[in-house]
């Protein structure tokens, strides 16, 4: 049967990147996307933002949700320090897969938890499973109509403390209309947006990064 996406991405990574080098991964995927077949990862220009607020933050403890394939997973965790607890969830088992083996073919398997589940099971049960009381970055890419709902369980079960730092993609492309009014206009957060493009293409996007106030 036809391979899918992300199999051939993996594939590429494999034949194009050095085993243990997460840059030459991270490359590997965006000449991919920008050569063979576009993919939704948050691709390089995105990704530079997502870097330097990882590196501003330097957090001990990070949630991703909507791992897909892993790229953004990669590009977090070499940035980490030793020690960081990082938990990122995916719902889609080939994605998963997928991810474990990119996320291994970089040698970071070890710095990175990869559950298998809906964000909304999971969140609810984070303190239990994993020991975590709150998270320092939580970066947000997956369905983006959970955006608004999952800030809410941050808020409800505790896991956001002062000082979090929440960064989301997709803002304008798809968009995530309701996610933007709600940190906006929310008295709890201080908001900036990060003006950039579409992954791998001219179409504007950009970054929200939101700040909890306690
Ligand atoms: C509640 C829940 N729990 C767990 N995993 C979850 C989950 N919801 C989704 N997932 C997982 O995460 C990924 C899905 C990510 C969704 N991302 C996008 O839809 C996306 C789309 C574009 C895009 C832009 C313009 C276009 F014309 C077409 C596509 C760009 C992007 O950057 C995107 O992120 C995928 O691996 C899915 O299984
Ligand atoms: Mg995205």
């Amino acid at each position: 049967t036809r391979s899918t996406r992300p199999q051939r991405m993996l594939k590429a990574v494999q034949k194009n990147a050095i085993r243990g080098n997460p840059e030459s991964v991270i490359s590997a995927i965006d000449y991919f996307c920008k050569h063979s077949e576009w993919a939704m990862n948050v691709g390089d220009e995105k990704g530079c933002i997502l870097d330097s607020v990882v590196t501003e933050v330097d957090p001990s403890t990070v949630l991703e949700l909507g791992t897909y394939c892993g790229y953004s997973t990669v590009r977090i965790a070499r940035l980490l320090s030793p020690g960081t607890k990082f938990i990122t969830v995916e719902f889609n088992p080939a994605s998963a897969e997928v991810a474990r083996k990119i996320i291994a073919y970089a040698g970071l398997q070890d710095k990175v938890t990869l559950v298998e589940g809906a964000s909304g099971d999971l969140i609810p049960q984070i303190k239990k499973l994993y020991g975590i009381t709150t998270f320092d970055f939580i970066f947000l890419d997956h369905w983006k109509d959970r955006y608004l709902p999952d800030i809410k369980l941050f808020e409800e079960y505790g896991l956001l403390g002062k000082g979090s730092v929440l960064l989301a993609d997709n803002v304008i492309c798809p968009g995530t209309p309701e996610y933007l009014e709600y940190v906006r206009n929310s008295p709890r957060y201080e908001s900036r947006y990060y003006p950039s493009h579409l992954e791998y293409t001219k179409v504007e996007d950009g970054l929200e990064k939101s700040l909890f106030l306690g």
